[in-house]
């Protein structure tokens, strides 16, 4: 599996420790950027990164900013993503089996190191449920197709 990470500079730090966490797991990532602590736009690393998952140069996400949130939203604009902000193990779990999640958004102002590397392992690990949950992610997509055209 191969993982887009971005960040703005609020995400900057955890996205560092985050990369190293990967490298360990054995998980292969391509770094979208942001590369500081400098002052940036986090729309504009979650729609290059997004892009890269839609178009196949990568399988799923990580995308971190100050709360997640922000990163969530523009990530979440992006058709054929699905986004999820987790600030615990059982949320991540949840996003994967549930929600089919195919972009982690984390809060690098909220989460310890620990507790991000906890997140990070349980959502790469898990996998989606099926079920009446694949009816239900189908109908996000309709949402979209409805939405935004095809
Ligand atoms: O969390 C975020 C968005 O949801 C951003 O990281 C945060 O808004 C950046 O704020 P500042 O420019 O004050 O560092």
């Amino acid at each position: 599996m191969k993982v887009a990470l971005a960040c703005d500079h609020g995400g900057f730090r955890l996205k560092e420790v985050i990369k190293s966490y990967l490298e360990e797991l054995g998980v292969e990532y391509v770094d979208y950027g942001t590369y500081s602590e400098d002052s940036v736009d986090y729309p504009d690393f979650a729609y290059k990164a997004a892009k890269a998952i839609v178009e196949g140069e990568a399988d799923r996400g990580i995308f971190i900013c100050g709360t997640g949130i922000g990163i969530s939203i523009a990530a979440n604009k992006v058709k054929g993503i699905r986004a999820a902000l987790c600030y615990n193990i059982y949320a991540a779990e949840m996003s994967r089996r549930h929600n089919n999640a195919n972009v982690l958004c984390l809060g690098g102002r909220v989460l310890g190191e620990e507790l991000a590397k906890a997140i990070v392992k349980v959502w790469l690990e898990t996998p989606f449920d099926g079920g009446r949950h694949e009816r239900r992610v189908n109908k996000i997509s309709q949402i979209e197709e409805n939405e935004c055209g095809g």
